[in-house]
């Protein structure tokens, strides 16, 4: 409690910046953090390890902190498929990327369980010296063949469970109330008050 007290005080006219290289995972934060969490954003690629989704997670923040030299949020997404044991997990970026959305159906042709979850695993840092906090949001869902707006990575091949829609034929604010990142940062936020952290930005 006396260790919190202190971040807070420190923390008073600092900004929290959220580093990703992701022009739609931002405007997705955006609207959920709303008015509650001010932050600053910063476009970087952040070179991502290799290994389990919170270790990447932690180990991006730990270079995004040393890079902005203050207290940083980042994330990282997963989609998981069950009948593969996870995978492509931390990979999808690059599964999708080179199979799209026909391939990553097709890897799951040889299986009847279409299962699958979205992870966000958002990581928080105080600073370039501090341990970063996860917090993982998960989503279940399954692999269905594409359908609607195709303006945001998998989108269209994952439906959340007791939903008839895709996350991308949902309108927004009904994706931004049951996604993987939302309930990634309500974590966040309850953290952040727990601790008394009063973020402010930099005018
Ligand atoms: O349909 C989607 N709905 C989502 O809600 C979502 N969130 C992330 N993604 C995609 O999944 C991969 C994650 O990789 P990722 O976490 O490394 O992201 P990234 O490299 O794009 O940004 P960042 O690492 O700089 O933050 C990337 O291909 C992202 O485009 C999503 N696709
Ligand atoms: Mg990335």
């Amino acid at each position: 409690m006396a260790a919190a007290a202190k971040a807070s005080a420190f923390l008073v006219s600092r900004p929290v910046t959220f580093v990703t290289g992701n022009a739609k995972k931002l405007e997705e934060v955006r609207t959920i953090l709303g008015q509650s969490v001010p932050f600053q954003s910063l476009k970087l690629d952040i070179p991502e390890l290799q290994g389990e989704p919170e270790e990447i997670s932690k180990e991006k923040a730990r270079l995004a902190a040393l890079h902005v030299n203050g207290p940083v949020l980042v994330e990282d997404t997963c989609l998981c498929f069950n009948a593969l044991k996870g995978l492509p997990g931390p990979y999808i970026k690059w599964f999708l990327q080179k199979l799209g959305h026909e391939g990553l159906n097709n890897l799951l042709m040889a299986y009847e369980d279409k299962s699958a979850y979205a992870l966000c695993a958002f990581s928080f840092a105080l600073g370039p010296d501090a341990e970063p906090i996860t917090f993982l949001g998960k989503t279940p869902g399954k692999i269905v063949p594409p359908r609607g707006p195709t303006d945001f990575g998998w989108d269209p091949i994952f439906q959340p469970d007791g939903y008839e829609q895709t996350y991308a034929e949902m309108p927004k604010e009904e994706k931004n109330k049951i996604s993987h990142r939302y309930k990634s940062l309500e974590m966040v936020k309850a953290h952040f008050a727990e601790a008394g952290y009063n973020f402010q930005l930099d005018y």
